[in-house]
């Protein structure tokens, strides 16, 4: 049996070589599973071929990598990078913002998954315990969803501003009092987790937290307002999504404002706008962005495979 050691906080462990579990890792670099597995299947016959019986990691990384690179250059070099992040010694903290149903839960999931990440909390979940918190009467723009905390102010805004983005700003001023507690908690565990929703807003969560070399934020977009729509459309057909598709449609030209406040902020704070139209684009350019701002390895790794 060919044993693999690995190490976990210093710790050395060893376990038997897994055809699954190496398939695994090549599928989130975007391999076909069938041929995952079949690559899979060849690394262990190398190993045999070699008599290798205790191989590091570290040792099989290399030799899958330099077999990679022979069949797929392209799945060569994303292997290397999820690696080179999931090896980040310091917890990684993803933030994940956009504009409703321009698909950040749906990312989060795929960027989570493929990160090993186990930690996924969705901004809307922090708002419905801060509501079990917070009476309607104290904050009533709490109880709204993001594109309708315009209609709970109490003092209606002078006409010359726009009523839904100040109701917006002050929606998520409030939930950001949440999403930040999750980012300090996951900081002090030294846990990675992915935060996503309308409440990530750039200018919003405190300054000392996004600056952490080890938290990054990305804003979503959609800037086809018809793709945009159908995106709710295709949400609300799934049996298991019971969200009221009527209502999104009905408020879509105030969820489109707060879309281009989101634009806007995020140039103005630095963050990185992702426009979310195909999901392994979207997934590509994260990892990209993850790998120049956390890790250094991404050019290298582009190097070595020329
Ligand atoms: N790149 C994509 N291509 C096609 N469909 C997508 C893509 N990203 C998301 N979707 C689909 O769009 C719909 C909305 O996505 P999702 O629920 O992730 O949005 P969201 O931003 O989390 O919305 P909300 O903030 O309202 O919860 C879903 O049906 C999802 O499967
Ligand atoms: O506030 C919002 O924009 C959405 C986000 O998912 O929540 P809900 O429509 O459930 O209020």
């Amino acid at each position: 049996m060919i044993m693999v050691q690995g190490e976990v906080s210093g710790k050395k462990y060893t376990e038997p070589f897994s055809k699954g579990v190496l398939a695994r890792s090549l599928t989130r670099a975007e391999m076909d599973p069938n041929k995952a597995y079949t690559f899979a299947s060849k690394i262990e016959a190398y190993l045999k071929k070699k008599k290798i019986d205790l191989i590091t990691i570290d040792e099989l990384v290399e030799i899958v990598f330099d077999k990679l690179k022979e069949e797929d250059k392209e799945i060569a070099e994303k292997y290397m990078l999820w690696r080179r992040i999931r090896e980040h010694k310091e917890p990684l903290i993803i933030l994940i913002g956009g504009a409703s149903g321009v698909g950040t839960s749906s990312i989060a999931f795929e960027v989570a998954n493929r990160l090993g990440i186990r930690n996924m909390i969705s901004t809307d979940m922090i708002r419905e315990v801060m509501r079990k918190i917070v009476s309607r009467d104290l904050l009533p723009s709490l109880y709204e969803s993001s594109y309708t905390a315009y209609q709970s102010l109490r003092i209606p805004p002078p006409p010359e501003l726009d009523e839904v983005l100040i109701g917006f700003r002050d929606h998520v001023d409030t939930v950001s009092v949440g999403v930040e507690a999750v980012i300090e908690r996951a900081l002090k565990e030294g846990i990675s987790i992915v935060i996503e929703g309308v409440h990530i807003v750039p200018g919003f969560i405190r300054e000392d937290l996004v600056n952490k070399e080890n938290v990054a934020m990305f804003v979503l977009t959609v800037p086809d307002e018809n793709i945009h729509k159908g995106r709710f459309y295709s949400r609300c057909r799934q049996t298991w999504a019971r969200r009221p598709l009527k209502r999104y449609i009905s408020y879509f030209w105030a969820i489109r404002r707060i879309h281009k406040y989101f634009e806007a902020q995020a140039r103005k704070y630095n963050v990185p706008v992702i426009e979310n139209i195909d999901v392994v684009t979207t997934i590509d350019s994260i990892i990209k962005s993850l790998t120049k701002t956390t890790v250094k390895g991404g050019k290298e790794v582009a190097e070595e495979i020329g």
